[in-house]
């Protein structure tokens, strides 16, 4: 039985939590809330058959098979980097926190010292495995579109750029580096930090974001181009009726990763 620690409990926790009841080879001990939000935590795990007991942080002794975060771009700093010290695999969907300067070697050195790994799940893109295999033999350019509802960017820069209750036509929000977006957009720009760190860097990967109110998909599209060949693809993520910015692609990614560390054989 894998023991896993799951690091936040909203839209994608509970998600996960529920897709999991059932697994006979993985359950979920604990579950690690924002300091002040344990009620509200234990009051969304209060139907399950085993609710996971929630914390603050992980206890000194705990030793999960796997820690794997569904929180944002906190959590890393404050939850991953210590994990690994201690030697706990970790699994992230926050990719976008690895934007910031450093962050990617400081995990490094931490699984190192650790001797543990980390692994960056796809969320709510695909093609991962084609993108990365691709960067082997060299890629010239990526160029990544993300269009989501126009309340998906609610509380975001993309308040200043346009008035999201009042436009009438898919509007483009944001054009730069995927390090910028990322940075600027840390609940709706994880997609293209992962496209950018399985491809051509978080400089050269070229970003669009565009609020769409005429549309109720989260839309990612991305081109490469290289050695390769050249590949494009598009996917209509539904977004989650519990967040709107996030779509249930990530909950199925996150159990996929899962399921692949506890059952036999992995796909
Ligand atoms: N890679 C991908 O494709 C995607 C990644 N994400 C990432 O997943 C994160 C979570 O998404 P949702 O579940 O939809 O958000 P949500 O806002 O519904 O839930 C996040 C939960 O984590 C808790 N939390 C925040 N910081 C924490 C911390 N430092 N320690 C413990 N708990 C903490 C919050 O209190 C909240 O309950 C997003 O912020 C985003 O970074 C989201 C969508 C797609
Ligand atoms: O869930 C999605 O559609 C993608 C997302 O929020 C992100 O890239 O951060």
């Amino acid at each position: 039985m894998l023991n896993i620690t799951m690091i936040g409990c909203g839209a994608i926790g509970v998600a996960v939590l529920e897709l999991l009841e059932n697994d006979t080879q993985m359950r979920v001990e604990h579950v690690i809330a924002s300091a002040g939000s344990e009620a509200l935590v234990q009051q969304r795990l209060a139907a399950f058959k085993y609710p996971p007991q929630v914390l603050t942080a992980l206890p000194a002794d705990a030793r999960p098979d796997l820690l794997v975060e569904c929180a944002g771009h906190m959590a890393i700093e404050e939850h991953v980097l210590p994990a690994l010290e201690r030697g706990i695999a970790c699994l992230i969907v926050s990719v976008g926190a690895l934007s910031q300067v450093g962050l990617v070697e400081r995990l490094e050195a931490a699984a190192a010292r650790g001797n543990t790994r980390i692994e960056l799940l796809p969320g709510a893109i695909g093609g991962i495995d084609a993108l990365s295999a691709a960067k082997v033999g060299g890629l010239d350019s990526v160029d990544y579109t993300g269009r989501k509802p126009a309340k998906a960017w609610k509380n975001t820069p993309a308040e200043q750029v346009c008035d999201l209750e009042k436009i009438d036509q898919a509007t483009v929000i944001f054009q730069g580096s995927a390090r910028e977006a990322a940075r600027l957009y840390p609940k709706n720009a994880n997609v293209a930090a992962t496209l950018s760190l399985a491809g051509l860097g978080l400089d050269r990967t070229r970003v669009t974001l565009i609020a769409d109110p005429l549309s109720e998909e989260n839309v990612h599209h991305f081109e490469a181009r290289g050695a390769f060949g050249g590949f494009e693809m598009s996917l209509r993520g539904k977004p989650l009726q519990a967040n709107p910015k996030t779509s249930a692609l990530t909950v199925y990614s996150v159990v996929r990763a899962l399921g692949n560390h506890a059952h036999a054989i992995s796909i």
